[in-house]
């Protein structure tokens, strides 16, 4: 039975990932800080698949190593690592933001993701031919907008991170993927508000943006693709989001 570490796991795309990944029959590996949440899921999937629960916070360098090298033989090989947890803050623009909030984007987008990756790369190597590594890139990783800063800077950092580590792990059989989302509805733009219900409401409403379902099918077409396939960047919009215009300064006419 192929094994998947998902992390944050306890809401949007990692929620939907695990119980995707279970109904195909792969073990399961959860994580997010919320142990409520993980306990809930844990008890939602148990009785389809092997499921362990570990509360960590990914900027946790020596719990997330700690945790990973001693998982239980059961959980493996590990198949799958989806990184997965990540969150925006402050859609102010940058010379508005609290230095806090950019290095909470930096701490959790950039160096959580590479903790897990680095206790899970010996894990990955063993299994070697069909093994993924899955990162939650965005859009924002390639696009620039308004309030963007270090949320779309941290997102450029996982795709150039996932095209560098395919480079070293060539040969290895393991395989890496920035899947790069536009808007999609999940807890994702609460966080970024810091709460703001009426924001996060009208941010979806009226339109079609993707759903959490949306990218954890994505995320096992990629992770049960043939062995010799690698998907270097996938980037996925809703139909109904798509560029705009540069903007431009002018003068008073
Ligand atoms: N929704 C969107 O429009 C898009 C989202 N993304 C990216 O997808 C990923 C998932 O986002 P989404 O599902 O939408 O958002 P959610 O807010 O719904 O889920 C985020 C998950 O990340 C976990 N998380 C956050 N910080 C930490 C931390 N320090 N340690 C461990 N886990 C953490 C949360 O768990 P807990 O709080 O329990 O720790 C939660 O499970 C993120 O990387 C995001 O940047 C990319 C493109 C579009
Ligand atoms: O990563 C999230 C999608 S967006 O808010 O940057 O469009």
């Amino acid at each position: 039975m192929p094994s998947v570490l998902i992390t944050g796991a306890t809401s949007g795309f990692g929620k939907a990932a695990a119980q995707r990944f279970a109904k195909a029959g792969w073990s399961l590996i959860l994580t997010g800080r919320r142990v409520e949440r993980l306990k809930a899921l844990e008890e939602e999937l148990s009785e389809q698949v092997p499921v362990l629960t570990l509360a960590l916070d990914v900027r946790d360098s020596d719990a997330v190593t700690t945790a990973i090298s001693g998982l239980p033989e059961e959980f493996l090989p590990l198949t799958c690592l989806i990184n997965n947890a990540g969150l925006a803050l402050a859609p102010q623009p940058a010379q508005k933001v609290a230095l806090e909030d950019w290095h909470t984007m930096i701490d959790t987008n950039i160096t959580g993701l590479v903790n897990v990756t680095h206790a899970a790369l010996p894990l990955l190597l063993k299994t070697g031919k069909g093994a993924s590594i899955l990162n939650l890139g965005s859009v924002a990783g390639q696009w620039p907008y308004p309030g963007g800063h270090v949320y779309g800077a941290s997102k450029a950092f996982v795709q150039q991170f996932s095209y560098n580590l395919r480079c070293d792990l060539l040969g290895t059989g393991v395989r890496v993927t920035d899947l790069a989302p536009g808007m999609a509805e999940t807890e994702f733009t609460l966080v970024r508000t810091k709460g703001d219900q009426a924001a996060s409401d009208a941010l979806y409403r009226g339109t079609t943006p993707l759903q959490a379902e949306d990218i954890a099918e994505q995320l096992y077409y990629l992770a049960t693709l043939p062995a010799h396939i690698n998907i270097n960047r996938l980037e996925i919009m809703t139909v109904r989001q798509a560029w705009s215009a540069f903007a431009i300064d002018r003068d008073p006419a």
